[in-house]
């Protein structure tokens, strides 16, 4: 791009600020904020109030504004305004994997109409650059899976829990006291956030656009201290894992759900808000990337890495799509779960193939064992609610 980047922000919380603040203290770069939108009007903020806007069309009817940063935590509203800037000719950075999860494949038509940039690596992981690995790095047919943590809050709650026997409630206080969480935290204890997260990683590693209702996710709401008592005999950890994987060559499934995991998995190092992501291909096997995945500056680093980008014309690819298409989406897939229940009826609900460890007690009952994640996703609005606890095992 010729012009100097004139960027008009949606947004000015945790990561709006954080964007803010890292490019105040980024050196080299010919970009400014000229415009910030926000909902609320009358809240003190550290800006100048020439710079405010509640009325979304003065960013994007701003013929001085090239570049849109759309940094708000409403997915619904968050959609309108990208589609909007990507029509009226502005390029596009975005943090809102919910929204993405939804609208990624008309926003990348729209993109390709309109002949302007949309990226958003700070909607996966934080600071870690995820995405323009995939698209750069991981372009060609050799990738076999992606998984890891990829929340930050969740794998905050359970570092506390798990290292300094911190409550549940107290700890998920912290992470949103923190900015890590979700507005609706449900979104990252329940792992909906993994999900979003998952679905875009999908989108440019293995070129499938899968709907967020076709994946089984399961979360750590009901967690309890059983739970971390048994994993810890065992000597693992529990941390909450997204993971797409493809399976036999020309299908791929998407997996969201606690796992526990074994000292010499990678998982297992990962704490506090930090993501971890295994890549594994053939022939170059195991590749670890590790970073904060959360927080004001780490993702707003991640944005101002997609705005510096757009200065040298960047756009994704998306080689995947283009060249590599033909994959389908299966749950067909057995997965060896551990299942805590406390009503003796609700085992039932689940068809295990087998069983290879159990107990029944007064207070506490599991079975460890096999089933296909076809039934999980058959049987997935009957056990919300219910006092069950899940995690695979199995590879990370
Ligand atoms: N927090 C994090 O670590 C990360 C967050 N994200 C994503 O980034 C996005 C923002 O998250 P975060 O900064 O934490 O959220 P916050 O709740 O901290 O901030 C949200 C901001 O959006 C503004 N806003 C909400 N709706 C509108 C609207 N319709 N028009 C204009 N402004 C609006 C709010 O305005 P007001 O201030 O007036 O209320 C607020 O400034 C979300 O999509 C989130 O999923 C991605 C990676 C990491
Ligand atoms: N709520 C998210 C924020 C970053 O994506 C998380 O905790 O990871």
């Amino acid at each position: 791009m010729s012009n100097k980047l004139k960027i008009g922000v949606f947004g000015y919380g945790v990561v709006g600020s954080g964007l803010a603040h890292v490019l105040k203290n980024s050196k080299g770069l010919d970009a400014s904020i000229v415009k910030v939108c926000v909902r609320d009007g009358e809240k003190e903020r550290d800006l100048d109030s020439a710079v405010l806007t509640t009325n979304p069309d003065d960013i994007l009817n701003d013929p001085e504004i090239n570049v849109v940063a759309e940094l708000i935590d409403d997915a619904d509203a968050a959609y309108q305004i990208v589609k909007t800037a990507l029509k009226n000719g502005k390029h596009v950075v975005s943090a809102n994997k919910k929204m993405l999860a939804y609208h990624i494949e008309e926003l990348i038509q729209l993109q390709w109409q309109h002949k302007v940039s949309f990226v958003y690596e700070a909607s996966a992981c934080g600071s870690i650059p995820i995405i323009r690995n995939l698209e750069e790095y991981y372009d060609n047919d050799l990738l076999q899976s992606v998984s890891g943590i990829l929340n930050g809050s969740s794998n905050y709650i359970l570092t506390k829990i798990f290292n300094e026997g911190l409550d549940y409630n107290v700890a998920l206080k912290q992470a949103q006291d923190l900015g890590f969480a979700e507005s609706d935290p449900t979104s990252d204890v329940d792992g909906f956030d993994t999900l979003y997260k998952l679905i875009i990683l999908t989108v440019h590693g293995f070129g499938l656009f899968v709907h967020p209702d076709q994946v089984f996710n399961f979360g750590i709401s009901n967690l309890s201290p059983k739970d971390i008592e048994l994993a810890s005999q065992k000597g693992y950890k529990i941390r909450l894992l997204g993971k797409v994987t493809k399976v036999n060559g020309n299908h791929v499934n998407l997996l969201v759900a606690p796992k526990f995991v074994k000292p010499e998995e990678h998982a297992y190092t990962v704490e506090s808000h930090y993501n971890g992501v295994l890549i594994q291909g053939n022939f170059y096997d195991n590749q670890f990337m590790y970073g904060k995945g959360a927080g004001a500056h780490p993702t707003g680093s991640a944005v101002l890495s997609d705005i510096t980008a757009l200065a040298y014309d960047y756009k994704y690819e998306y080689k995947k799509l283009k060249y590599y298409g033909g994959l389908e989406y299966t749950n067909d897939m057995e997965v060896e779960v551990y299942l805590r229940y406390t009503n003796k009826d609700d085992l039932s609900l689940f068809e295990f193939k087998d069983i290879s460890e159990s107990l029944t007690g007064k207070e506490f009952n599991y079975v460890i064992g096999t089933l296909n994640l076809s039934q999980l996703i058959k049987i997935r609005q009957q056990i919300q609610g219910r006092d069950i606890f899940l995690a695979y095992l199995g590879d990370e």
